[in-house]
């Protein structure tokens, strides 16, 4: 289990481990999943199972909510890139995804202005559906969300406790909790229709440093790519969340952390839609990775190096190495969803769009 031949299966940590006399074993554990195969199911967590369900029920609500009520929501109304986006509104490696979303974040209040660092904008309110066709909606998404966030510190320091770094050497990162937005989505993957696309969303890697994904229903669908270019299914299993890194994490860890290619396949003819939410861990919009140099013992290295390089099949993300982590996550947004751009950020679309709004984009 412990070699670098490539993963067959994502692995099951019990992350109640971690709070006992087992977290040796925990940590042996977490080191593999993080240096190897970049993706974790992760039980007995501290978010409460009563609040899950609360969030699973809520969540077809939203997409049964009329079409004119979630277009008033829409992504474009925002300069935070928060917001409601239409069945096939994406594309990612060419093609476009089967999903409809709502972008959705942690309480936020912009402070951006004039002459400040553009992507401080980026940062801000989401938008809600009216209390009153959605009662308790926002409430327990917020709670939920925070609870994620909480949950995410602490494993952010088990994941550097697992590399040989002291506990807090990745939390830097995240400076003061209390001024971050996390993000994430609230996402509706329909069942597919005879003959069309199955690309529910395209193979791509997440930006930041941790993933928390919810699988709300039990469909299959989600895949995620192993070094030798094989698609690995993580179907659901309840009362987990699947835990992944993201290019930010695999970064700063130089490539310790491992970054691994996903997607999502439309779930099959009748089999009823997929529905899940997938957390993404913010980081301090400061910060420039490639500024810090983090030590890690040597055995983190050498099981680094015999993993070697990774074949895989999607999107990349260079930006990190040069740029503020806000700028770079500004700029996949604007990549992302060009109309957005066009109507906050005129001058970055023009840069990153020279000849007009695109047939087709390329999302993250
Ligand atoms: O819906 C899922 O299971 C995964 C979604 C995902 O990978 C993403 O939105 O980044
Ligand atoms: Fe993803």
């Amino acid at each position: 289990m412990m070699s670098n031949i490539p993963f067959e299966s994502v692995p099951i940590l019990d992350y109640s481990l971690s709070q006992g006399p087992q977290k040796p074993l925990f940590l042996s554990q977490l080191r593999h999943a993080i240096i190897n195969v970049g993706f974790l199911y992760l039980s007995h967590h501290t978010v409460p199972a009563s609040l899950v369900e609360e969030v699973k029920a809520y969540t077809p609500r939203f997409f049964d909510l009329p079409q004119t009520k979630k277009d008033e929501l829409r992504m474009a109304n925002s300069p935070h890139f928060l917001g409601y986006s239409r069945l096939a509104a994406e594309i990612t490696k060419g093609e476009v995804d089967q999903r409809e979303q709502i972008d959705i974040a942690t309480e936020f209040e912009c402070k951006y202005k004039e002459g400040d660092p553009i992507y401080t904008r980026l940062w801000g309110q989401s938008q809600w559906p009216d209390e009153s066709d959605l009662p308790g909606f926002r409430a327990v998404m917020t709670e939920y969300f925070n609870s994620v966030a909480t949950l995410s510190y602490r494993f952010l320091e088990l994941i550097s406790e697992s590399l040989g770094l002291a506990p807090d050497a990745l939390s830097t990162f995240l400076k003061d909790p209390a001024d971050l937005c996390h993000r994430g989505k609230i996402v509706k993957y329909p069942t597919q229709v005879a003959g069309a696309s199955t690309q529910g969303v395209g193979p791509h890697f997440d930006a930041g440093f941790l993933t928390f994904l919810l699988q709300v229903t039990d469909q299959p669908g989600l895949q995620v790519q192993n070094p030798k270019g094989e698609w690995i299914a993580a179907s659901p299993i309840d009362g987990t969340f699947v835990v992944n890194i993201g290019k930010g994490l695999e970064t700063v860890t130089r490539n310790v952390a491992l970054a691994t290619s996903h997607r999502v396949l439309s779930p099959p003819v009748g089999s009823g839609p997929r529905y899940s939410i997938p957390f993404f861990q913010a980081i301090s919009q400061h910060v420039r990775l490639s500024d810090y140099h983090l030590d890690f013992p040597p055995d983190a290295i050498e099981l680094r190096d015999a993993r070697g390089d990774t074949h895989v099949d999607s999107v990349n993300f260079s930006e990190f190495k040069t740029d503020y982590s806000g700028l770079v996550n500004l700029i996949g947004r604007i990549k992302s969803h060009p109309d957005v751009a066009e109507r906050h950020y005129p001058e970055l679309f023009a840069k990153y769009f020279p000849n007009g709004m695109p047939f087709k984009v390329s999302a993250y």
